[in-house]
């Protein structure tokens, strides 16, 4: 069938609208209607040219949400009308990572996904008889895509996609980093570098878990007011310390923070982040993804005295399992999603989200079909 979507075709070069050629979903696969996807700052980061796993030409986007068209054979937990969202992170419930209890990484299909595939290693795109990749095994920047069955949460009929469509990387990655990776308690200190689409949800996860001070750094004093809203406490420009930002943090939050997370994706700032951590007991969380080649770096001595250095992804959430249940937490009223999409716009502005989040002007765009 014939599908509308943003392809990138270069690294570094706009995204174009085209149309494509979609095949049907082989076994195990599903087609989904894409209603609406939300833009983050890693379908940037791959576009750039940064992203080690970054293929092109690719159909981009993780961030949606749609209604299942059509099942390949054997597909048994998904009909035709169901609303779903998108999962870069599936849940097979049946890999030795799945099964092990301690992590949300399933490994079921993670290796063609990376190489741009579906399980089967061919690809479902293409354009005047060319192969077009897909993209963290979602592609949501097209009308239709498809997808394993593995790889879609099955949620509400009455969730609206444009809202719902952020649960599908940064609503759930920015809750669950604080939920599920950091744990955070009652009266703890927090730092938050970075506010942006993920560092607003880990204020908000941070402000229902009763975190006491939590403490907000950017280099953009636009993002202050509606972090403000979100459940920020104080505000950081590091632009405006004088001297290091370290000993500033450690001494607003009277010894250091009691979990720090980074939500930018540099090496500098996830230093920053571990050694603001308290002395014995802080542990910062890395979210932000940065670019190839780069490596973070510390003084064995900061983990010898008892700060720990962790990573999440997607929040540590299982996706078919967590995914619904957040969804619902959005429709009865426990977690805003409505304060943080500050733009809605139709996909063929595509390039237009991406300069506004590199200019600062956006939390979250939200692009429909
Ligand atoms: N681990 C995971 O599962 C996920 C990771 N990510 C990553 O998280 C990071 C954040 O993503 P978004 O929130 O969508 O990006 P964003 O662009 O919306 O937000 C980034 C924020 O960092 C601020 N910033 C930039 N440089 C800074 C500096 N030197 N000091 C302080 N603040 C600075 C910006 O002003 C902006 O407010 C990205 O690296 C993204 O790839 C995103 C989703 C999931
Ligand atoms: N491909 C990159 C790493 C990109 C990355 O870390 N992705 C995150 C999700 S970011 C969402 O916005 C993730 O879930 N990683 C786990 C995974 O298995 O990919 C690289 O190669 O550096
Ligand atoms: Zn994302
Ligand atoms: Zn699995």
């Amino acid at each position: 069938m014939d599908v509308k979507a943003a392809v990138a075709f270069a690294a570094g070069q706009p995204l174009k609208i085209e149309t494509v050629q979609l095949d049907h979903p082989r076994a195990g696969e599903v087609l989904v209607e894409i209603k609406a996807t939300g833009v983050c700052h890693t379908d940037a980061f791959t576009l750039s040219g940064d992203d080690p796993e970054g293929l092109f030409p690719a159909i981009l986007g993780h961030e949606g949400a749609g209604v299942v068209v059509e099942v390949g054979a054997g597909v048994t937990s998904l009909k035709a009308g169901d609303r779903v969202i998108p999962l870069y992170t599936p849940e097979c419930r049946n890999c030795s990572y799945c099964l092990s209890g301690k992590t949300n990484l399933c490994q079921a299909i993670r290796v063609t996904q990376g190489q741009g595939l579906m399980p089967d290693g061919t690809s479902r795109f293409s354009i005047n008889g060319e192969k077009i990749h897909h993209y963290m095994g979602t592609s949501t920047f097209a009308n239709y895509t498809v997808l394993p069955e593995i790889a879609l949460a099955k949620i509400r009929d009455d969730a609206p996609f444009e809202k719902v469509c952020y649960i599908g990387c940064g609503v759930t990655t920015g809750i669950g980093a604080v939920i599920n990776t950091a744990k955070v308690e009652v009266g703890s200190n927090v730092v938050v570098f970075g506010l942006g689409g993920i560092g607003l949800n880990v204020i908000q996860a941070c402000r229902m878990v009763g975190a006491n001070m939590i403490v907000g750094v950017d280099i953009n004093p636009k993002k202050r007011a509606l972090a403000e809203k979100m459940g920020m406490t104080h505000f950081v420009n590091p632009l405006e310390v004088e001297g290091d930002l370290v000993p500033y943090l450690v001494d607003l939050t009277k010894g250091g923070a009691d979990y720090t997370f980074e939500c930018i994706g540099r090496t500098q700032t996830m230093r920053q982040a571990l050694e603001c951590c308290h002395k014995g007991w802080g542990v910062s969380v890395i979210v932000g993804v940065a670019g190839a080649g780069q490596e973070i770096s510390t003084r064995p001595f900061q983990l010898v005295t008892g700060r720990v250095w962790k990573g999440t992804a997607f929040g540590g959430a299982k996706g078919r399992t967590d995914v619904p249940k957040i969804v619902d937490w959005y429709m009865e009223g426990k977690i805003d999603i409505d304060s943080l999409i500050t733009n809605v716009m139709p996909i063929e502005q595509v390039n237009e989200a991406f300069d506004m989040m590199h200019r600062g002007d956006a939390i979250r765009t939200v692009l429909t079909f």
